[in-house]
């Protein structure tokens, strides 16, 4: 049989089944799906004469899926930090954003941070931002898996005028993009500070119609609740149950402030939480009871955040982040154990995109995206468990090779669909341009 790709790995963690790690095993990619995992003496005996790709102090797992960015937002990393987040957004980045925020910006900030993600084992992203037809585009043409957020917000931009162009653009792409294979849409309203009952209605109405998710930054601070208290006497967590966008399709990021009703409420409607741990602790903006929300059932996936707030996109220190955090907010070293957080930052990750079927674990049938990190490394060594090793000990740098559907986007660290000099070109530039 000819297949595309075999490698043989040290370990593969397949996430699914929960718990189980292989060693010596291959695993046989074809036309972009996962067709076989087997011990490495039988996949040599089955497939003779296949050139295989010797990973043997690596370990072979599924991509991570970074639940929440604002992916050309990396153009902004550095700009305004150590703020809290409305100073952050009001005084900076909003300005900064109506000033050089166009196509050309979308463009070039999607190439730097889809590069970022690839080079440390991102597979696919779930983005938040203004122009989501050209972080397509970048994402086609990259060769990166993306769930593009159909942005609204209540103010105008370059983007769109009004929640009624917002969203007829946002319909737009999903035309656009329904038979690419990487590339699948969510609605994507900003918060609930900025995007009012109308619009939300409106969403709402096509979300339901058309099947599909709705992602919101929610409860990201004390202050947006205490707020929204003043100002229509109700946490916006119970405004949006009222609105009906409580459901299995709703994914809430951040989620800092959660009462014990509320985690009730989440759990009952099969919501998702995606936690950003760094970008959360960065701008003092709160701590998610991730350990009190796992415990209640409700699916935690992670995210970044963009480079603006987090200031890097990197899942594996997320994934650090997240572990040690949820130890120290639970006041408990058992919660969130490194396979959990594996399982986090890989299938939950899936789950809340509604793209489990095809991603998120390395059952076959899946899609081969896959990532392997190199553990013979001082720093990761000795190996009593590599699962261990990868969730608190790894870096970035130790991911060497990368593929999306099957496709080898990352070789030997190498970016093999980005032309790495041009891009830096690009992003000098807009650095001399932006900051004068
Ligand atoms: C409608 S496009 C996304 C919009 O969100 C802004 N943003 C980036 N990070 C955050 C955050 O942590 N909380 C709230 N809003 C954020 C970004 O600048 C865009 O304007
Ligand atoms: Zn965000």
């Amino acid at each position: 049989m000819i297949v595309d790709t075999l490698i043989h790995a040290r370990w593969i963690i397949p996430i699914e089944p929960a718990n189980v790690t292989y060693d010596h095993h291959s695993l046989v990619i074809n036309e972009g799906r996962i067709i076989d995992l087997l011990p490495s003496p039988e996949a040599k005996q089955k497939y003779q004469g296949i050139s295989t790709e010797y990973l043997n102090q690596h370990a072979l797992l599924p991509g991570f899926v970074n639940c929440h960015t604002h992916a050309a937002m990396s153009l902004m990393r550095g700009i305004a930090d150590d703020l809290p987040l409305m100073d952050w957004l009001q005084n900076h980045i909003w300005p900064l954003e109506q000033q050089w925020m166009n196509e050309e910006f979308v463009k070039d900030g999607t190439d730097l941070a889809i590069a970022e993600m690839i080079s440390s084992g991102t597979t696919c992203f779930n983005d938040m931002y203004f122009f989501p037809e050209i972080t397509a585009q970048q994402a086609i043409q990259i060769g990166m898996r993306a769930n593009l957020g159909m942005v609204v917000i209540d103010f105008p931009t370059v983007y769109a005028q009004n929640s009624e162009e917002y969203i007829t653009k946002g319909l737009a792409l999903r035309e656009q993009v329904q038979d690419e294979p990487l590339i699948s849409v969510a609605f994507a309203p900003h918060a609930p500070y900025t995007v009012s009952d109308a619009p939300l209605q409106k969403i709402k109405l096509h979300a339901d119609e058309l099947g599909l998710s709705v992602n919101m930054h929610v409860h990201e601070t004390l202050h947006e609740v205490e707020q929204a208290q003043a100002d229509t006497g109700k946490r916006p967590l119970q405004r949006l149950q009222e609105l009906g966008l409580l459901n299995a399709a709703f994914v809430a990021v951040h989620m800092t402030q959660l009462t014990d009703a509320e985690i009730e409420m989440m759990a009952t409607a099969n919501a998702h939480i995606v936690h950003c741990p760094e970008s959360n602790l960065k701008l003092a903006s709160g701590f998610c009871p991730v350990a009190r929300c796992l415990q209640a059932g409700i699916n935690v996936a992670l995210g970044t955040d963009g480079a603006a707030s987090n200031n890097d996109l990197d899942m594996l220190g997320e994934m650090r982040t997240a572990a040690l955090l949820a130890k120290a907010v639970a006041n408990d070293a058992r919660a969130v154990p490194a396979m959990t957080a594996l399982q986090m930052a890989t299938l939950n990750g899936a789950k809340a995109l509604g793209l489990d079927k095809d991603i998120g674990s390395l059952l076959i049938g899946k899609a081969g995206d896959v990532i392997a990190i190199d553990l013979d490394c001082l720093s990761t060594q000795p190996l009593y468990d590599a699962i261990s090793q990868i969730v608190y000990a790894a870096s970035r740098q130790q991911v060497t090779d990368v593929w999306v559907n099957g496709k080898r986007v990352l070789k030997k660290r190498q970016l093999t669909t980005i032309d790495v000099i041009a891009l830096k070109t690009k992003v000098a530039q807009w650095q001399a341009r932006m900051v004068r």
